[in-house]
């Protein structure tokens, strides 16, 4: 099926014009369900000397797999090879050449391909133009993820003039659906999405196998009917499906639709059909004279056109290289099936109520105007609030399974975690002691200042002393600082350095006890924690020294002891 471009066949049309050129896969779909482009033979199709220049049109066929899309091109192909002459049908005999097209179950074309040799066709303003036919692999087959029918639909459409959105029997809601989603994944991908022009140029519906005629006759005239049928906007819809319909009109310049009627049994069921027309039901093949001209003939052929201005077969190169680009990279969200949509948002909205839940029951013990609370009582109250929201996710009906929902699970777990850690720290705030931390250590640290100073003074230390007074002196204007940005609220980063400071005082207070070199009991020295000594009898002995003094400031930082 990848042929080379190398090995041009040369095979004889219908209507016995050589059908030159053979389909060339020009993006790849890879097993990893990445989408690669083959830049060499797409450089080679559009880069040929005699059409590089040339405005292209660019006719694609989307859709579902296995609806008869590469049979059709087969149609666009002996029609353009033909040079639009009026018996381009051909003879009845000769077998339907060119796309890989055949009957079954299994899906056939992958990928994105194009005709190898653009058709040149003069445009009814006397331009010469460059028509290109694009093949792409069909949706929905069990081996594509949504994400893969999304990006070729997407591409497709960006990268055509006209895109043939292929249908069977009727245009139903779910197809609209789809072309909705497929349609906003290319959109998203076009940077000039300013929400006022239109990205994409004409959409043709083409509904095969029409088998109400007597309601809609076949053709242009019955495809409008429908379309019209489906696509308006009325006040007494829903919202969801004006804003669906609104949606599709605001993607393309131009709609329209078609009705093909069934081309037979043969054509359908018969395994040795190879697409002769003798085997093709008169009324289809009528259709198809009428359908196929209105696509490609002279006058209505559509120049490919991107931001307003028309393009050439060299600039669609490098349109291909930058939207294959914007789907190969992660910037762009994952399309989803409508069941993982469904369930990831009622998942999330388990998520939303069980996390209320808990906030509410929390604001009940802690909440803003609720008194400061003992740590414990707090991881108490929030362990049972945790285990009533995730009773309450638990219990709650969501689409997805037990499988889909362990991830919204642990979401739930992190959210409150979080939650609970902000609720620790409001409630530290409210404990006045915790507050008052910082002044009392600096406060402290003066005052122990002072004291060692005067002693150290007394003794004839005196550059002991004039250092312990330095300190003091430092401290006060730490705590004059510290107390000018609580009052003024600026320079707010100077006073978390403070408090910082504060801090690492207040965690180290338990080490630092002066002791007389005795022992120290748990009734002399309040802090339990006590772990270096220094041993009081290493300072000479001063007025104080008869004075059991215990020092220990407002929520007790250091424990000295003078014997
Ligand atoms: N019922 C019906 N069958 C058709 C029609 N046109 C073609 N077929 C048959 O549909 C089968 C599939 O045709 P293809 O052209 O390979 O289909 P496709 O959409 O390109 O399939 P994939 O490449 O797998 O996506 C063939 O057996 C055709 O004979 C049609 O209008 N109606
Ligand atoms: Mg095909």
């Amino acid at each position: 099926m990848s042929a080379n471009i190398d090995q041009l066949q040369e095979n004889m049309s219908a209507t016995g014009a050589p059908l030159k050129g053979h389909p060339i896969q020009i993006v790849v779909a890879n097993d990893d369900h990445t989408f690669e482009l083959n830049e060499e033979a797409l450089e080679e199709v559009l880069l040929q000397p005699h059409i590089r220049n040339k405005k292209v049109v660019v006719v694609s066929v989307a859709g579902a797999f296995r609806k008869g899309k590469s049979f059709l091109l087969d149609f666009f192909l002996r029609y353009l090879s033909a040079d639009c002459s009026p018996d381009w049908m051909g003879d009845e005999n000769s077998p339907l050449e060119g796309f890989s097209w055949r009957g079954g179950s299994e899906r056939d074309t992958t990928g994105i391909l194009l005709w190898s040799e653009p058709f040149v066709c003069r445009s009814g303003s006397g331009q010469d133009l460059a028509v290109l036919l694009m093949d792409t692999q069909g949706a929905f087959d069990s081996e594509s993820t949504v994400r893969d029918c999304a990006t070729v639909f997407a591409l497709s459409t960006m990268l055509s003039s006209v895109q043939v959105f292929n249908l069977t029997q009727n245009i139903q809601e779910d197809d609209l659906q789809h072309l909705q989603l497929f349609t906003e994944y290319g959109r998203l991908a076009l940077e000039a999405n300013d929400n006022v022009s239109k990205p994409f140029q004409k959409l043709e519906f083409l509904v095969r196998d029409w088998s109400f005629p007597y309601e809609a006759c076949y053709g242009e005239a019955g495809g409008k009917k429908i379309m019209e049928r489906r696509l308006t906007v009325s006040n007494k819809q829903h919202p969801e499906l004006q804003q669906l319909r609104r949606h599709i009109r605001s993607c393309f310049d131009d709609i329209s639709c078609f009705l093909l009627p069934h081309p037979g049994l043969k054509v359908a069921t018969n395994p040795h059909f190879d697409g002769r027309l003798k085997d093709i039901e008169a009324d289809f093949t009528e259709q198809l004279q009428i359908l196929v001209p209105l696509l490609l003939s002279k006058e209505n052929l559509i120049v490919k056109e991107i931001n307003g201005s028309q393009i050439t077969c060299q600039d669609l190169v490098e349109y291909f290289k930058a939207y294959i680009n914007i789907y190969q990279g992660e910037e762009l969200p994952e399309p989803k099936s409508m069941l993982q949509a469904t369930a990831e948002a009622n998942n999330l909205a388990a998520v939303a109520a069980a996390k209320n839940c808990y906030t509410k029951e929390m604001e009940d013990v802690c909440g803003g105007d609720k008194p400061y609370i003992n740590p414990e009582m707090l991881h108490l109250e929030h362990k049972r609030a945790f285990d009533r929201a995730m009773e309450l996710f638990a219990s709650t009906k969501k689409m997805g399974g037990a499988e889909f929902s362990e991830a919204f699970s642990t979401k739930l777990k992190i959210e409150i975690k979080e939650a609970f850690d902000q609720l620790v720290k409001h409630n530290e705030t409210k404990n006045i002691f915790a507050a008052a931390r910082t002044p009392a250590v600096l406060f402290t640290v003066m005052v122990v200042s002072y004291l060692l100073a005067g002693l150290f003074g007394v003794v004839g230390l005196e550059s002991v002393a004039n250092l312990l007074n330095l300190i003091m002196v430092g401290f006060l204007v730490l705590m004059a600082t510290w107390l000018y940005v609580r009052y003024s609220g600026e320079y707010r980063h100077v006073a978390v350095q403070i408090d910082q400071l504060a801090d690492h005082i207040w965690e180290k207070r338990g080490n630092i006890t002066i002791n007389d070199g005795q022992s120290a009991t748990n009734s002399d020295i309040s802090s339990s924690q006590t772990q270096m000594i220094i041993p009081v009898q290493c300072l000479p002995y001063t007025t104080l020294n008869s004075v059991n003094f215990y020092f220990i400031p407002i929520s007790t930082t250091f424990n000295y002891k003078y014997c």
